[in-house]
């Protein structure tokens, strides 16, 4: 399509299997965000209503996610298995962050999370910790066959929160590998993460990158309750997020260079 006089072209359709209409269910209700089992009624009512009238919102909506957590416990490999249905059996250390864009149709209503891959390792912390700020969903990460790199999500949680507000994210505690436990050990495991989540007010998962065990229905979930905050924050009228006309992401990008290349040059971390 033409893009001389600097419109920009109109993005590919929504693939149909991104569409939810249905309220996704929690892992756990012993660790759970929303025991709730539908979507708010006042936000299901105002996108009917849009949708009666043919009227479109204003803005595209978009919800930041950052996922954070030690290295080689999976967060490039969860990411890449929703995004692009790939699994790489190879470790390949994230340099400082990385982001997806993925696109949903939610109640009829088009839906973006920008998901951030943070660098689990030490030397980009730097780098990584400059993309927190302004997150509505974190995702803590933890590998269940390494029960350290469990006890270590409340710090990657506090770093995460000190660049945002108090109650201004939904937090998340995804469990990966779950393949490599055996049923009992893989239980055990699960009931010591769900302590966790409970104190950091978080919900539990616990998925599998390599089987692809419920990754779509975790995805699907932080999707769907980002979606819903998303649309009654527009409703109370403060300021919700947009996600600009692809230049904004554009630029995300050239900083993101930018300052990776910095970082290395000055190789503080
Ligand atoms: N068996 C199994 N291996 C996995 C799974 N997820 C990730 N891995 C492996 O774990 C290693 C690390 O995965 P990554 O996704 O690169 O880890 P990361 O957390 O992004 O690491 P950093 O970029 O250093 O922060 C790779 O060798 C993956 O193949 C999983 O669900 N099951």
């Amino acid at each position: 399509m033409d893009n001389r006089n600097g419109m920009m072209p109109f993005p590919p359709p929504i693939s149909r299997d991104r569409a939810i209409c249905e309220f996704p269910k929690c892992y756990t209700p012993e660790a759970s965000l929303q025991l709730k089992k539908d979507w708010d009624n006042q936000a299901r009512e105002a996108c009917n209503d849009r949708a009666a009238r043919h009227q479109p919102w204003d803005r595209q909506k978009m919800s930041k996610v950052v996922v954070v957590g030690d290295l080689n416990v999976g967060k490039t490999c969860l990411i890449n298995r929703f995004c692009k249905n790939v699994f790489e059996r190879d470790y390949k250390a994230t340099i400082g962050v990385d982001f997806e864009i993925e696109r949903f149709e939610i109640s009829g209503v088009p839906f973006s999370l920008q998901i951030w891959d943070t660098a689990g390792q030490e030397k980009f912390k730097c780098i990584a910790s400059a993309y927190y700020r302004g997150a509505q969903v974190i995702i803590t990460v933890f590998d269940m066959a390494d029960i350290k790199s469990l006890d270590h999500t409340r710090q990657w949680l506090q770093e995460a929160m000190s660049e945002n507000e108090n109650d201004s994210c939904f937090i998340f505690l995804v469990g990966t590998k779950n393949d490599l436990l055996p049923t009992e050990e893989r239980e055990r495991t699960e009931r010591d993460a769900i302590k966790i989540a409970t104190e950091m007010n978080a919900e539990f998962w616990a998925v599998s990158s390599k089987t692809g065990e419920n990754i779509e229905g975790f995805f699907f979930r932080v999707a769907a309750l980002a979606f819903e905050r998303c649309i009654l924050k527009d409703l109370e009228g403060g300021a919700p997020a947009s996600i600009g006309r692809g230049d904004s992401i554009k630029s995300d990008h050239a900083k993101l260079e930018e300052a990776t290349s910095q970082e290395m040059k000055r190789n503080c971390c």
